[in-house]
């Protein structure tokens, strides 16, 4: 039987198995060397995806100007996994249905296909490989009993020359580590340079190649597995690249790149005694100049990053363990009722409804919003876009989305984020009767809170009079032209309390406001909704006091508008956190307390 070549590393890895119960060696080599193909060009082409899409994050534009507590980080990581994301699904003939899982990746991982494969291998014959076979298991298994008697075995077969051994899952870098430690004890200076350079560079490149934003917890895992030659752990594998590059370099008379390397080695590890007296006897030398001591470029990136990351990262552990108060005893009825239309609003294609949001739904949105919020987000860096007077707080869906990737937000939230706002998209569908798709183009939590110092007498609006689609001009025509959101069909305002003073939504005929047709008072689960047009001028009017909540909601019947945070949003509550893009994470401990309940 011959393996074909649709199969995934998983379907191969299973034949494997399959063939070795029933004794067919021959078969159960090929499954398994197929398997580990395969499994190969998956990693390879998942670090392509990861490098490629950390260079794009690392140009793209970012969403907001000012770089708030660290935002910035978190949003070029969610790019940059969005962008995986995608990259795996435009290579799905390599990731196949989009997942191997994770127990499957795990398998790979830890070197599972080798405890068959030794054993086929060795009955048909091919004693060496059996041998290098058990040899890779061990060195992720360096304590395994069985495989070390196997090993042992191997060893004593005629036909078995222990020095030809290999790691088949070495990395590029273990080779070249390991000659350049030889040639070191040979003093073959040159060598030696050459190897530990060159293996300084591909240590660098692998470790590249493993860390992304999410790797902060496993980083440790990671330094451990990198560190790993051929099974004996050095931790401290990186600096002492540079131990023996001070030394090579100071036999070979280069006496800055010596220094270099010893100021390297010290960012490491400032308190070391022999560094520190290497220190001393270089900078004693003749041809010491002043200058010399600086670490190398590379050794210094390294070094910041990793102090950048550990300190987010007991960030993350500290300030995030908390609990919101949500417990609510009133629920009101989650039934919705039209209460005004075109007659009382006064203007065409409008409504507003009640209970479209229970009391708790709103206090929890809420939360989210007081929680999270970013002074202006959505707004394109404006801060308080429509009134100095207000502070202007906003979540949009793009930034609940990320906030749950990081684990800092309980997936509930979102999805009660996406419950409330499909039901209000539902609603007004059937409501105006509205027989295209509806799409969501853009959705934004925002709270408006009057300042402390703000006049109580304001007669200014927080919002202008509008339309949502295009610009007013002086003759009162409406034009349809960017920079309005001409792709707007119908906005949506689902309110989410009224603890303020002011803030009343009001539709007008003019844009001075000089006639009001209607207004609406803001308060949990009331909706208004309507027409993005010229039709609908609207505005809000001054919160003097408080803080006013609610969830602007615009759709398009454009599909190239529709929002697609909103897919992924789906995407990440259905299938979870697809921890397996960042293989060997664990960042449960990262998890929020925050309960809805
Ligand atoms: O918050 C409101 O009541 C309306 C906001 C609005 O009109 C807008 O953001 O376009
Ligand atoms: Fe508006």
């Amino acid at each position: 039987k011959q393996a074909n070549d649709t199969e995934t590393c998983v379907q191969l890895y299973e034949k494997g198995v399959e063939a070795y119960l029933e004794n067919r060696f021959i078969d159960c080599v090929d499954y398994f060397e197929k398997a580990l193909e395969k499994y190969r060009s998956y990693t390879k082409k998942l670090q392509n995806c990861r490098l490629q899409c950390k260079y794009e994050a690392e140009l793209s534009e970012p969403l907001y100007p000012v770089d708030i507590e660290n935002l910035l980080f978190y949003e070029k990581a969610i790019r940059q996994t969005l962008c995986i994301v995608k990259c795996k699904k435009e290579n799905s003939e390599i990731f196949g249905n989009f997942n191997i899982n994770q127990e499957m990746e795990k398998l790979f991982e830890d070197q599972k296909p080798y405890e068959y494969l030794h054993i086929c291998y060795f009955q048909t014959g091919d004693v060496m490989k059996a041998a290098s076979s058990a040899f890779t298991y061990l060195v992720s298994h360096s304590e395994d009993k069985v495989m070390q008697s196997n090993l042992k075995h191997y060893s004593s077969l005629k036909d078995v020359n222990m020095k030809e051994i290999v790691n088949f899952e070495a990395n590029d870098y273990v080779y070249l580590y390991v000659h350049g430690a030889d040639a070191y004890e040979r003093k073959d200076w040159k060598t030696a340079e050459t190897n530990m350079e060159e293996s300084l560079g591909a240590y660098l490149q692998t470790e590249e190649e493993y860390h992304f934003a999410f790797c902060l917890k496993c980083k440790q895992k990671c330094k451990k597995r990198l560190g790993s030659l051929n099974g004996e752990i050095h931790e401290d594998l990186l600096p002492s690249h540079y131990h023996y590059l001070q030394f090579i370099y100071f036999k070979m008379g280069n006496l800055r790149k010596a220094c270099q390397a010893v100021a390297s080695y010290l960012l490491f590890f400032p308190d070391d005694d022999v560094m520190l007296s290497n220190m001393k006897f270089y900078s004693a030398l003749p041809k010491f100049q002043d200058d010399y001591f600086q670490p190398r470029e590379e050794a210094i990136r390294y070094v910041q990053r990793e102090h950048y990351e550990t300190r987010i990262l007991k960030f993350i552990n500290t300030e995030f363990k908390f609990k919101l108060s949500t417990q609510d005893s009133y629920e009101a009825k989650p039934n919705f009722r039209v209460i005004m239309t075109e007659k009382q609003l006064q203007g065409p294609k409008r409504f507003v409804s009640d209970g479209l949001a229970t009391t708790k739904e709103c206090r929890s949105l809420i939360d989210v919003a007081k929680m999270f919020a970013v002074l202006g987000d959505g707004y394109k860096g404006k801060k308080s876009p429509h009134s100095i007077l207000e502070k202007f707080e906003g979540i949009t869906l793009s930034r609940a989305l990320f906030l749950v990737y990081f684990r800092l937000l309980s997936p509930k939230y979102l999805e009660l984020y996406l419950k409330v706002t499909e039901k209000v998209r539902k609603h007004v569908q059937e409501y105006f009767k509205i027989k295209e798709t509806l799409y969501f183009s853009y959705t934004q939590l925002v709270c408006r809170s009057a300042l402390p110092d703000s006049p109580k007498n304001r007669t200014d609006f927080s919002h202008e009079v509008h339309a949502d689609n295009c610009n007013i001009l002086e003759n009162g025509m409406c034009e349809k032209q960017p920079p309005a959101y001409i792709w707007r069909d119908y906005s949506a305002i689902l309110y989410l309390n009224n603890a303020f003073e002011g803030g009343e939504f009001i539709f007008s005929k003019d844009r001075t406001a000089k006639q009001i047709q209607s207004i609406v008072v803001p308060k949990c689960g009331r909706l208004v909704a309507f027409s993005s047009g010229g039709e609908n001028l609207h505005g809000v009017k001054a919160v003097t006091k408080g803080s006013r909540c609610a969830i602007g909601i615009w759709f398009t019947h454009d599909s190239k508008y529709a929002d697609e945070d909103r897919s992924v949003a789906y995407h990440v509550l259905e299938n979870g956190i697809n921890f397996h893009l960042f293989s060997s994470i664990d960042i449960s401990s990262l998890k929020t307390d925050i309960n809805l309940n």
